[in-house]
């Protein structure tokens, strides 16, 4: 398994005056798009998040991995891959995940604080909401960049008002011999755009457009930002949304933390008619995210190379 290291486009974010219609704000922009065309993904450094906040997320990453099964199974989602997924399952061995909806959202994260804390757990509470409100931020900012870089912002608020924000903790197990074991299988995300954050262990692979897995090895304290499906279609194909996995090699747990901006449930993805031309031509029929997202973890969708495609393709 000798893939190759890849280094992804490093994006600063953390200006303090990086504001629509300056200098630097269309620097960055343009490095957004150039990054998301090729690759799909890109690191972005975003200081505004605390070393104190982003270290407290793996520790109660950690905590809450740590509670009984039959706790952490109380977190139900009607949605695959939302409430908890546990690696008690065959097919997923070293894999466990804890969704959260609605992550930004105070009283939302209470909710979900009380299923598994019916005692509370304040401190708890207020790491989750705070980090998932903060990185907000720079997924607004992102997605505005991506907007105007098409000539398209007039989108903008519907863009920004049709999503929601889920926070998935991630756990991986170290493989139990002494070779390499998938994590995560290829996928691409589902969803609009996606903001990982690890612990120091590596594990993520992206597949480049030319076909090769590479090995990713983000630089310390900096975010992984990468388009979902659902961004890809409604860009008209525009935004590459890679396929990407995790493989584990070696003896440490890892643990990662995702931020996706999600279609709200019933939303219609419908590219704009200014993405359209001779030179693009409609890539995706317009489609319902929900039906789509339950399509894809279905046994068809599954079977399928690319759902999206095969859901609404043209
Ligand atoms: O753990 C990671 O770094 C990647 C997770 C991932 O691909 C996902 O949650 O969709
Ligand atoms: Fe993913």
């Amino acid at each position: 398994m000798g893939s190759e290291n890849i280094k992804l486009p490093k994006i600063d974010f953390s200006h303090d005056d990086l504001k629509p219609d300056t200098l630097v704000w269309n620097q960055v922009k343009s490095q957004v798009h150039k990054a998301l065309v090729e690759y799909g993904c890109f690191e972005a450094s975003f200081d505004k998040i605390s070393i104190h906040l982003r270290k407290s997320i793996f520790e109660f990453s950690q905590e809450i991995f740590d509670l009984p099964l039959e706790t952490k199974l109380r977190n139900i989602s009607t949605e695959a891959f939302h409430g908890y997924v546990g690696n008690y399952h065959p097919s997923i061995q070293l894999f466990e995940s804890m969704g959260i909806d609605d992550a930004n959202i105070f009283h939302e994260v209470e909710k979900f604080t009380q299923i598994l804390w019916p005692q509370g757990n304040p401190s708890f509470c207020k790491t989750i909401q705070s980090y998932s409100e903060q990185l907000s931020e720079l997924d607004q900012t992102i997605r505005r960049m991506i907007v105007e870089s098409l000539g398209v912002e007039k989108y903008m608020d519907e863009h920004i008002n049709s999503t929601n924000y889920i926070l998935r903790l991630m756990k991986y197990n170290p493989p139990q011999n002494n070779g390499t074991e998938t994590g995560l299988s290829a996928h691409t995300d589902k969803k609009s755009l996606t903001i990982l954050y690890q612990d120091q262990v590596n594990g993520l692979q992206v597949l480049t457009k030319d076909g090769q897995w590479k090995n990713l090895d983000p630089t310390p304290n900096t975010f992984t930002v990468m388009v979902g499906d659902s961004l890809h279609a409604w860009t008209n194909g525009r935004m590459h949304a890679p396929y990407h996995r995790v493989m584990m090699r070696g003896k440490e747990i890892r643990y990662s933390v995702g931020l996706f901006s999600t279609p709200k449930v019933g939303y219609i993805i419908k590219v704009p008619e200014e993405l359209v031309d001779e030179e693009h031509p409609l890539l995706y029929k317009p489609y319902n995210h929900g039906e789509f997202h339950a399509f894809s973890y279905s046994e068809k969708g599954m079977r399928c190379e690319s759902p999206l495609k095969a859901y609404c393709g043209v």
